[in-house]
């Protein structure tokens, strides 16, 4: 399997982040895909190769086109403003207020772009998100060329950002900028399986009302796990995408048996729709010593993922997004990855 991946991600480093009751040196930092670089090789899974790079039409495919013009000024704003440190919104235009009016101060419109302080922004961040988007369309071709199966080392992830706004240390939407890449080359329909210990709330958000694009997420219980707004049970699309959102969320302490559990149930539902490609948000705070996730899987239960997807018999694109457990990452991402092939 080949992997794409850009050291222009190293530039987003360093950021800050708010946590419950702090501000924290962020979780989302550079040596976690350093580690998983570094295990792809010493696995030896395939070539690394560096991203082409694209305009950012296929992003304005998904996202609002204000918003994404806005990704690359915010810090040329932030230091035209005299601001130093971290660049992050500390208000948001929730109910009661109006969000049709974007205000001119760059920290508020970072609130007005997003819906809580985990995407922050350093003076390399706009290069690492360029190149993360750049990292997943690269590898959708390689599947799209023929390849059975690629991997997007993905740096920041995407699976937080919406249509109009970013999160949880998500910018653009690498998954569903894929997912619809893949739609506008003449594919028919698309499923994303997201593992991620956290909802995909922008994955959901943005094909809601969509039936050419299946999405499940499994996921800790928004009921007490971040990013608690969206993620339930209940949510099954809305008009024509009725149905074609899949969500398993799951209580603190999930074990593999659980969990998996619900993967089975998910691949049944993702082979009855018969996509043309699978795209899997892969996030591996799911393992038990991740640090601010309460799921309880193991390092030998991740290749057991990837042996299921493999079963589907579906071209395949794995994306990263989460996990941070830095040390056991690389293990836990490329496990899944040799599962698929079955080494
Ligand atoms: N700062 C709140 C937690 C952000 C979770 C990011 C993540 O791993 N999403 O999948
Ligand atoms: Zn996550």
């Amino acid at each position: 399997m080949k992997t794409v991946y850009s050291p222009l991600h190293a530039g987003h480093a360093g950021q800050m982040e708010l946590v419950t009751s702090a501000i924290v040196p962020g979780f989302e930092k550079p040596s976690r895909a350093e580690f998983i670089k570094a295990r792809v090789e010493s696995e030896k899974l395939g070539p690394i190769v560096l991203p082409l790079e694209h305009d950012l039409a296929a992003a304005k495919r998904i996202h609002k086109s204000d918003y994404i013009d806005f990704l690359p000024t915010v810090w040329p704003q932030w230091v035209e403003a005299g601001l130093t440190g971290t660049a992050m919104p500390f208000t948001w235009p929730t109910r009661g207020l109006r969000g049709d009016v974007p205000p001119k101060r760059v920290d508020a419109l970072l609130g007005y772009y997003s819906f809580d302080a985990g995407a922050t922004f350093v003076e390399g961040t706009w290069a690492a998100i360029k190149s993360s988007y750049d990292v997943a369309l690269t590898a959708a071709s390689m599947v799209k060329g023929g390849e059975t199966s690629a991997f997007a080392l993905c740096r920041p992830p995407g699976h937080h950002a919406g249509a109009g706004f970013m999160g949880g240390y998500c910018y653009i939407n690498n998954a569903a900028v894929a997912a619809q890449w893949f739609r506008d080359q003449g594919a028919k329909r698309i499923s994303i399986l997201d593992v991620d210990y956290h909802h995909g709330n922008g994955t959901q958000e943005i094909f809601y009302d969509r039936a050419d694009v299946q999405v499940l997420n499994l996921h800790g219980d928004p009921m007490v796990e971040y990013p608690f707004f969206l993620g339930h049970a209940d949510e099954r699309g809305a008009g024509a995408g009725e149905g074609f959102n899949i969500n398993y969320p799951m209580p603190f302490g999930t074990d593999w048996d659980a969990w998996n559990a619900s993967l089975e149930d998910a691949c049944a539902k993702l082979a009855a729709y018969a996509p043309d490609v699978v795209i899997v948000s892969l996030g591996v705070d799911t393992f038990e010593k991740d640090p601010i996730s309460q799921f309880k899987l193991k390092s030998p239960d991740y290749p057991k993922i990837g042996r299921r997807i493999a079963k589907l018999g579906l071209p395949t694109l794995f994306v990263m997004e989460g996990g941070y457990a830095v040390e056991e990452i690389g293990v836990n991402a490329v496990g899944v990855l040799t599962g698929f092939e079955d080494r």
